[in-house]
């Protein structure tokens, strides 16, 4: 992890530097592939979490990598949030930032790197261990820099139909006072390819949080659809360059967090009350 922070927080020039040394060691890196089937164990003993989220916007890789972070007591780091944080200070970086993000684009690796080599550096000040990232790696250019510094155990992979997504992103909600997401989106959408049904229902603010909530200047249709393209073109490769590793858990989710919670623990064999008892002890 050390390893990792150090070379995040490189300058640019030292960081190209270390590309090139990326691309010498390819050879020895592809041999170290492992090429098991997926192991999702929690050892609660053993080495800490070192998992990445990835799915579509909307998908809600932000609310369960949240849960599994508090049940399993690592970090959750979501580069999407550092990137909001950047936004609201009054830093130079923070109008650049603005105009690339509200254009649905993604922001670049130099920049991306900075901000999460700073949060992993100030974690690990704080005796953080272990994480579950999420937005990040986003384009298998990150995700091949990520190999090169640290082992990642498990990658997740949340799926849900497009139309779905772009609801979902639509509903979304934040309480500017309190910070937490909500969706005012009613789901029910016909399954694709012969799937179920996937209704969701809303997840209401409460009563306090109401008159605070704001929408993400990103969540319109026009930008959610050019974020959706991104994805399939930028990070859907990302997809293939962990299941070529063994390591990535298909995950389709079947509703709202009522029936996709239970689900997502058995998959990845973790028994909630087990982690709240052994976090307690
Ligand atoms: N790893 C990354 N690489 C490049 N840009 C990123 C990355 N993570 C976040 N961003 C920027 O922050 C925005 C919001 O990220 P996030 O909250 O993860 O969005 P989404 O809801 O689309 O998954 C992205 O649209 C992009 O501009």
């Amino acid at each position: 992890m050390a390893a990792m922070i150090r070379l995040f927080r490189s300058s640019s020039s030292s960081y190209s530097r270390y590309l090139s040394t990326a691309a010498v060691s390819e050879t020895v890196k592809s041999q170290s592939y492992p090429r098991n089937p997926v192991t999702t164990n929690v050892e609660p003993k053993g080495k800490t979490v070192q998992w990445v989220f990835l799915g579509c916007p909307g998908v809600g890789k932000g609310t369960y990598a949240s849960r599994l972070s508090t049940l399993l007591g690592v970090p959750h780091i979501a580069t999407g949030d550092l990137v909001r944080d950047e936004l609201k200070s009054s830093g130079s970086l923070s109008k650049q930032l603005a105009e690339i993000v509200n254009q649905g684009k993604l922001v670049s690796d130099e920049i991306i790197l900075n901000l999460l080599s700073k949060r992993l550096e100030n974690g690990e000040a704080k005796g953080e261990a272990g994480f579950i990232l999420d937005g990040f790696p986003r384009t298998v250019r990150q995700a091949e820099i990520l190999t090169e510094v640290t082992d990642i155990d498990l990658v997740v992979n949340l799926k849900l139909p497009e139309s779905v997504l772009v609801e979902k992103c639509l509903g979304r909600r934040i309480c500017s006072e309190c910070g937490k997401n909500f969706n005012v989106a009613s789901i029910d959408v016909a399954g694709e390819n012969g799937a179920p049904r996937i209704t969701m229902a809303p997840l209401n603010p409460p009563t306090q949080c109401i008159s605070k909530l704001i929408t993400r200047a990103d969540d319109t249709e026009d930008i959610v659809k050019e974020r959706l393209r991104i994805y399939w073109d930028k990070s859907q490769p990302v997809e293939d360059f962990y299941r070529s590793q063994g390591k990535l858990l298909e995950f389709d989710l079947p509703g709202g967090i009522p029936e996709s919670w239970p689900k997502l623990l058995e998959v990845l064999n973790l028994d909630e009350q087990e982690h709240k008892l052994s976090a307690a002890a």
